[in-house]
């Protein structure tokens, strides 16, 4: 589905070179869900952005189904079937959630029955939620449930991104959240997911773990997971809902 070939990113500001990703080898199969994960700042959010064409690569090729779309701009990627939900969401001035959830879904959502479906399944009550602008006045967590909504209201997706989709959710959410990830996958779709968490782990057919630019090590949870206890210490990959 996915295939990313020799793929580097560097910049050059005022604090010199910097090397961000270093030669990036990945193939992401059909219908699987993939976890990356990896100490901060190891180029994680970069690959991610990257792959939806936010960024673009100093050197390689990103085929998907065969194409390649190194290329592409995000509107040629999105009408292809690749959807990402930031890091940190971004704020819509003037757009409420439901016309958010709309402009995913490609058409007006006018059955609030459909609307209240998807806020639900990202644990959001949708009369509490349904007119209230995508602004500033929403909470971390609130903005990045709704995020995860557009996704699921984008009828094309092909290769669903997370980054990092547990930050800022409390538990309660996080459990939902899980839930939205199984039931994607048992609907057959392709998750990229960026992770700290040990339970985001776990759901994963295969775990890519990225440090330093490189990708160090790539495998199913029962290989990556006791390396990841192993040097817990040193980084943050077990640290929040679960701890
Ligand atoms: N536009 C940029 N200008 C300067 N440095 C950048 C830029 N983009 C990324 N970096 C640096 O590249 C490195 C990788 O950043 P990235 O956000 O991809 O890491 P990450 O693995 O997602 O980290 P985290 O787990 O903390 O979210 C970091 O050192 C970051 O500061």
């Amino acid at each position: 589905m996915l295939t990313l070939k020799n793929l580097s990113f560097a910049i050059d500001d005022e604090n010199g070179h910097k090397d961000i990703l270093k030669n990036i080898n990945l193939t992401i199969n059909e219908k699987k869900t993939v976890v990356i994960t990896g100490p901060n700042g190891g180029g994680k959010s970069t690959l991610a952005k990257i792959i939806m064409g936010i960024e673009k690569p100093t050197a390689g090729q990103i085929l998907f189904n065969g194409e390649d779309i190194t290329d592409w701009d995000i509107t040629q990627r999105a009408q292809a079937g690749i959807s990402f939900a930031f890091q940190q969401p971004v704020r819509f001035k003037g757009i409420d959630v439901k016309k958010l959830l709309s402009l995913a879904a490609g058409s007006e959502l006018n059955c609030h029955k459909q609307v209240c479906e998807y806020l639900s399944e990202v644990g959001l009550c949708a009369a509490d939620y349904i007119g209230r602008d995508v602004d500033t006045s929403l909470s971390g967590g609130e903005i990045k449930r709704i995020e995860i909504a557009t996704i699921l209201a984008k009828k094309n997706t092909k290769l669903a991104i997370f980054d990092e989709p547990e930050a800022g959710i409390d538990l309660w959410s996080f459990q939902k959240l899980i839930q939205v990830f199984e039931k994607m996958h048992k609907t057959h779709n392709t998750i990229l997911i960026i992770s700290h968490q040990e339970r985001i782990l776990n759901i994963a057919d295969e775990i890519i773990l990225i440090a330093d630019g490189h990708v160090e090590q790539i495998g199913t949870k029962e290989e990556i997971i006791p390396r990841l206890v192993s040097v817990a210490g040193s980084c943050d990959i077990y640290k929040g809902v679960n701890n």
